[in-house]
């Protein structure tokens, strides 16, 4: 049987989902109430298929269950992929009543979202996320989509989840790099808006990267409670939701110029906060203090802080150009006044950004 440690809301109103946080979930925990046919289509990828598709099948008991077995990696996160569950649902006649249920990482998870988003022109699907970081952010709040050779994430759809089921026993089979990776985004709920969020960090890091259950339930839900609120806020990113991709500027064009492969999404936004805050510390807004203490927390979860080998300054402000925040060709970055309070903003002097990438690239 499951334990339920949490749940949470997300408050949308006639899209408002929950979000249920429990060990054992995965086989025992019934998903048929989100569930409004008779078809499920589950959307994984070879990883986590063998570890666990079977249990997934069983929280869909007297549905029609086909499954889509995607190829594993960010590089894969694409049209080509995406039409391979195109190709899934026709080919088992799933109708407009159809839902899918993403089981895998926040790539699998963007990708069926999408795909949901899309088919017969749009069909529910449930978030059933497997790694940390698809547990504390990707799974939540409805941005779905696939990359672009040029750009990250440049083409999706908003499309809310029915529910979002977190099994935290599932991180027990994850790579340390990848457990890494998810406390970036953990980290950012700290530094974007719950400053006593980064205490508890602070004092709780060797415990989450060592997997200690308690801990990664705790981080799990204060890092879901704080992007709940903020989507809840602001759904469609007009303004708050931006804070949410703190270190996500630099981190895009990281990854864009990494070919979408060499560097996670986690280690890529982890350097991309210490590039936030460094501009953050240039233009006056937060200590020489601050800025040490939010890198030591970041080094500390085993991230990166330096750009890639042979990416140079002109490399991301080509790259940051066609970021989607950009109003008029301006780049907008996610910038601190304090440790725990980010903002959105064009406004900062050019010569500090220079400055700033020069001190990340070699
Ligand atoms: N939609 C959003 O709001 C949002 C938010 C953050 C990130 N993202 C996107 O999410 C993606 C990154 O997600 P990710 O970090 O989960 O990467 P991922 O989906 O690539 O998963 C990481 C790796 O872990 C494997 N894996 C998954 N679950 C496992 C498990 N339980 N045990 C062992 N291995 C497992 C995967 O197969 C993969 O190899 C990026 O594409 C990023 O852009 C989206
Ligand atoms: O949910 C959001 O809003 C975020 O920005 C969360 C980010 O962690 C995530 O990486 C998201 O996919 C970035 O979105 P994008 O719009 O910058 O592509
Ligand atoms: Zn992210």
């Amino acid at each position: 049987m499951y334990k339920l440690l949490k749940e949470l809301k997300v408050d949308l109103g006639e899209r408002s989902y929950p979000i249920v946080i429990g060990s054992g979930l995965l086989g025992s925990y019934d998903l048929t109430p989100w569930v409004s046919g008779g078809q499920v289509m589950i959307v994984t990828n070879e990883t986590v298929a063998p570890l666990y598709l079977e249990k997934a099948k069983a929280c869909f008991p007297g549905k029609q269950i086909d499954v889509v077995t995607l190829p594993d990696g960010e590089e894969y996160k694409n049209w080509q992929t995406l039409n391979l569950i195109f190709d899934g649902l026709l080919e088992k006649r799933h109708t407009r009543h159809t839902t899918l249920a993403a089981l895998g990482g926040g790539v699998v998870g963007d990708m069926a979202g999408f795909a949901a988003a899309c088919y017969q022109r749009g069909v529910p699907f449930i978030q059933i996320p497997t790694t940390l970081l698809s547990q504390v952010d990707s799974s939540v709040g409805g941005k779905t989509g696939i990359n672009h050779p040029l750009g990250k994430n440049m083409v999706g759809a908003f499309h809310q989840p029915q529910a979002v089921l977190i099994d935290t026993d599932t991180l027990g089979t994850l790579p340390a790099r990848e457990v890494s990776a998810g406390l970036a985004e953990v980290i950012k709920y700290g530094l974007i808006r719950t400053p006593e969020f980064l205490d508890w960090l602070e004092d709780n890091i060797d415990a989450l990267r060592a997997l200690d259950t308690q801990a990664l339930g705790e981080a799990i839900y204060r890092s879901c409670e704080c992007k709940a609120e903020v989507v809840s806020l602001d759904e469609k990113e007009g303004g708050l939701r931006a804070i949410l991709n703190l270190g996500h500027t630099f981190g895009h064009a990281i990854e864009t110029f990494a070919g979408y492969g060499n560097w996670l999404h986690g280690e890529a936004v982890g350097t991309g906060m210490m590039m936030a805050a460094d501009l953050s510390v240039r233009e006056g807004h937060i200590s020489e203090a601050d800025r040490t203490r939010a890198d030591a927390l970041i080094r500390s979860a085993g991230l990166p802080d330096k750009a890639p080998e042979g990416m140079a300054e002109e490399d991301f402000l080509s790259l940051m150009a066609v970021d989607k925040k950009n109003v008029d060709g301006q780049i907008r970055l996610v910038l601190m006044r304090a440790l725990g309070n980010a903002w959105v903003t064009a406004d900062y002097a050019p010569e500090n950004l220079r400055a700033t990438l020069k001190a990340f690239t070699s």
